[in-house]
C-alpha cells in the first residue's frame, strides 16, 4: 500500500481512500455513508488539496462543509466538497418527483409554518421545489410567503401560473375559494378541488412538491390523501396528548390509503429559555419520540418553540432562508432527512416504515 502522502503527491490523484473515506461518512441523512455512485469528479489542485465534486440523488447541498472537514481530518489533507442534486428518479406526476403531504391531526399544530420552511430548506439545500397548500379551511400559505392580494394568472386562459416566492413555485386553494365556503366542503368536492389545482397548475420540473393538507384526518383530509400521487408524508404534532392521539389517527389514516409515514416532525417541541439557554419542555417532553416507537416511524426533527418563527411568518419571510438563524439548521436538517428518507425508500430499503393499525 502507498503511505497517504505519497497518493496525493502523485500526478493522478489515487481515489479509492477518497472513496473509501465518503463510504465512511455518517449522518442523520447519510446513514449508510456517500456511495460511489454519488461521485461525479476527484481532481488534486495545484497546492495539492484535493476537489470532490458530489452529484446528490437528494436534497442536502449544505451538508458538504462537513463531509469536506470529515475527509481532510481523515485523509490529513485539505479537501474542498461541492455538490449539485440530481434527483435519479422518473417523475410519478407531469414533472414532479416527489409528492410529500405535509399533515396534523389537529388544527394550530403548526404545520403551515413546518411545511413552508421544509419547502424553502429543500430548495436552499439545491432542488427543485413547489408547494400547494391545499388547506381549505384556513389557507395561509399566501400570507407565509408575503403573496397575500396577488391574483392567480393563467397561461393561455389554460394552465395557472405558480407564483414564485424566493425561488418556491407556490399555488393555494386559498385563490380560487373562499375559505368561509369550506365549512360545507365534502370530501369529494374538495379532493376535486385539490386534483384541479395539482394538474391545472403549470409547475414546470420540481424535484419536490410539499402539499400543506387541512388539519385532521376526516372525509375531506382521507380523499384528498387518495387523489394525490404522493411519496410520503411527514406528521405535524406537537408534545402535548391531545395532539399526539390526533397525529395517530393520522397515521392510521394515511396507512389506510397506503402513503407511507416518512416521519414525525415534532413542533413547539421545547423553549429555549433567553436568558440561560436551558431547554423548557413546556408541553410535555418525549411525547412524539414515544409515537414514533410505537409505530415504527421516526422522529424527523423537534422544533423549538421560538419567536422568531412567529415573527418571520407573521411578516411573509421565511426563517428558513436566514441561515445566521439557528431555527434555520433545525429545518435544513429535517428538510435534509426528508429528501434522504424519500430515496432510502426507494433505492434501498434501508428505511423500513412499519406502521400499526392502532
Ligand atoms: N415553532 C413555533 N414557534 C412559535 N410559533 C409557531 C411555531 N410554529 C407555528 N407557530 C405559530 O403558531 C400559529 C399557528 O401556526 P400554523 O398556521 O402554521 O398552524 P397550522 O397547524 O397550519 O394551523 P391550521 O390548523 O389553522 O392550518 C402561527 O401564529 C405560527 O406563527
Amino acid at each position: 500500500m502507498f503511505g497517504l502522502s505519497k497518493l496525493f503527491s502523485a500526478k493522478s490523484v489515487q481515489k479509492q481512500p477518497i472513496i473509501s473515506a465518503l463510504a465512511a461518512y455518517r449522518s442523520a441523512a447519510f446513514a449508510v455513508g456517500i456511495e460511489q455512485d454519488f461521485i461525479a469528479d476527484i481532481t488534486q489542485n495545484t497546492d495539492k488539496s484535493i476537489t470532490v465534486k458530489l452529484n446528490l440523488p437528494f436534497a442536502a447541498q449544505s451538508e458538504m462543509p462537513h463531509v469536506a472537514q470529515f475527509l481532510t481530518e481523515r485523509l490529513k489533507i485539505d479537501v474542498n466538497v461541492t455538490a449539485s442534486v440530481h434527483l435519479k428518479e422518473a417523475a410519478k406526476f407531469k414533472a414532479i418527483k416527489h409528492i410529500v403531504l405535509v399533515a396534523s391531526g389537529k388544527g394550530g399544530v403548526g404545520k403551515s409554518t413546518t411545511a413552508v420552511n421544509l419547502a424553502g430548506s429543500l430548495k436552499n439545500e439545491g432542488a427543485k421545489v413547489g408547494i400547494l397548500d391545499a388547506d381549505i379551511y384556513g389557507p395561509s400559505i399566501p400570507m407565509l410567503l408575503g403573496l397575500v392580494g396577488s391574483e392567480p394568472v393563467t397561461k393561455d386562459n389554460k394552465q395557472l401560473q405558480p407564483f414564485d416566492a424566493n425561488g418556491i413555485k407556490a399555488q393555494s386553494i386559498g385563490f380560487l375559494v373562499p375559505s368561509d365556503d369550506a365549512t360545507v366542503w365534502r370530501g369529494p368536492m374538495a379532493s376535486g378541488a385539490l386534483s384541479q389545482l395539482l394538474n391545472e397548475t403549470d409547475w414546470g420540473e420540481l424535484d419536490y412538491l410539499i402539499v400543506d393538507m387541512p388539519p385532521g384526518t376526516g372525509d375531506i383530509q382521507l380523499t384528498m390523501s387518495q387523489k394525490v400521487p404522493a411519496s410520503g408524508t411527514v406528521i405535524v404534532t406537537t408534545p402535548q396528548d391531545l395532539a399526539l392521539a390526533d397525529a395517530q389517527k393520522g397515521i392510521a389514516m394515511f396507512n389506510k390509503v397506503n402513503v407511507p409515514v416518512l416521519g414525525l416532525i415534532e413542533n413547539m417541541s421545547h423553549y429555549i429559555c433567553e436568558h440561560c439557554g436551558e431547554a423548557n419542555h413546556v408541553f410535555g417532553k418525549d411525547g412524539a419520540q414515544k409515537l414514533a416507537l410505537k409505530h415504527g416511524v421516526p422522529v424527523l426533527s423537534h422544533i423549538p418553540l421560538a419567536i422568531d418563527i412567529r415573527e418571520s411568518s407573521e411578516q411573509g419571510k421565511l426563517i428558513a432562508d436566514d441561515t445566521d438563524a439557528v431555527i434555520s439548521k433545525t429545518y435544513s436538517a429535517a428538510a435534509r432527512l426528508v429528501a434522504s428518507t424519500l430515496y432510502y425508500q426507494q433505492h434501498h430499503n434501508a428505511i423500513d416504515v412499519v406502521i400499526t393499525e392502532d
